[in-house]
């Protein structure tokens, strides 16, 4: 059985601060006795919450003082001063602090100062826009972390589907050149890892939807299935991991389905996060499997048409938290067996 709690706070990066970022943080910080989360921490700008949120926010130097001051206000370590923060419009500033939020966090739980990383919303354009060159923050944090972008899993976890996007963020017409044979096995076999470690799940079952139109129509409709998934669902299962596939996209995320297997690789980010966020967008959680350290995210992005408004949801973020604290906890137990 492993320990109720950890002796770790979590770390979370507060995202753009012209987004919701500050406002469900500070909410899942409300939420912190009924939703029973662990003490955790905020790393952004002090001063971007007031214009999302009333709580109370106390500013702390070192990770370890969030157990302290935890029980009365949201405890904020400060990697930067915004100029300004307008709820819905975001700058360059901005940007700069989330992008200095998120270094800090990777590296305190790098350094064994928090239990696990947990990201709030980023705007992709505004990181580019301050000289960030990941496709996102999932190859960001793998490579601060010594991992291979191609080991480094995205994964998006709802009540009863997980997703890995084999592809992430790159242009549609640009997926079919990138998968290829080592690519897939690479996924695959990290996937299946990284539901052992994170979720406890002893022998993982594996879905990989095809690329084309009905898994191909047996190569009428493409031959990706047959010249490159087949070989590279064969190694695998030689390997003795659990997979089936290559299957047709559209029949294999109704309930039925779903229930055969433990995660669906997919293709590309939409084959993936379509259904994933269609059924569970407030309560999905982003982890990313294959690291060193845990990392989690709410699924969803920097809303800024809603930022500043008080109506952001912040079940996602709680949910992002609750599954920091299982991964890191499972992890534990894992290491210490
Ligand atoms: N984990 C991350 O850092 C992610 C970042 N993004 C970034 O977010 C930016 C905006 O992306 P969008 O496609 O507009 O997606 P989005 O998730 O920010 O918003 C989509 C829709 O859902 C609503 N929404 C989102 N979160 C909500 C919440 N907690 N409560 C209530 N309503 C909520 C928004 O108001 C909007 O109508 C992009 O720049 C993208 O790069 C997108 C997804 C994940
Ligand atoms: N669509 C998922 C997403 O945008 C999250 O990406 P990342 O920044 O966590 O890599």
């Amino acid at each position: 059985m492993p320990p109720r709690r950890l002796d770790l706070p979590l770390a979370i990066s507060v995202g753009d601060p012209a987004g919701i970022g500050p406002e469900i943080i500070g909410k899942a910080w409300e939420a912190r006795k009924s939703a029973d989360l662990p003490p955790f921490f905020a790393i952004g700008d002090m001063g971007s919450f007031a214009p999302h949120w009333n709580g109370p926010v106390v500013k702390i130097d070192d990770p370890a003082d969030s157990f302290a001051h935890f029980d009365s206000a949201l405890p904020v370590i400060e990697v930067h001063t915004c100029l300004s923060v307008i709820p819905g419009e975001p700058d360059l500033d901005g940007a700069h602090c989330a992008y200095q939020a998120l270094e800090m966090a990777i590296g305190f739980a790098r350094a064994g100062s928090a239990a696990a990383l947990v990201t709030g919303p980023v705007s992709k354009t505004q990181l580019y826009a301050v000289g960030f060159t990941h496709p996102g923050q999932t190859e960001f944090i793998a490579e601060r972390c010594g991992v291979s972008k191609n080991n480094a899993v995205m994964m998006l976890a709802g009540p009863d589907l997980r997703v890995v996007p084999m592809t992430t963020h790159i242009p549609l017409a640009s997926v079919a050149s990138k998968l290829d044979g080592r690519l897939i096995r690479q996924r695959l076999r990290a996937t299946a890892k990284g539901l052992q470690r994170n979720f406890g799940i002893e022998n993982p079952r594996l879905a990989v939807a095809g690329f084309n139109p009905h898994a191909g129509e047996s190569g009428n409709m493409g031959r990706e299935e047959i010249d490159i998934f087949e070989p590279a669902i064969a190694q695998i299962r030689s390997e003795g991991f659990d997979v089936v596939g290559p299957l047709s996209a559209d029949t294999m995320f109704h309930a039925e389905a779903r229930s055969h297997y433990d995660a669906a690789l997919c293709a590309y980010h939409d084959q993936a996060l379509i259904p994933l966020k269609t059924l569970y967008f407030h309560d999905a959680v982003n982890i990313t499997l294959g690291l060193p350290v845990v990392r989690t995210s709410p699924d969803h992005g920097t809303a800024f048409g809603i930022a500043g408004q008080n109506i952001a949801m912040p079940h996602s973020m709680i949910a992002a938290i609750k599954m920091a604290e299982m991964a890191a906890l499972n992890r534990q137990a894992a290491d210490a067996a």
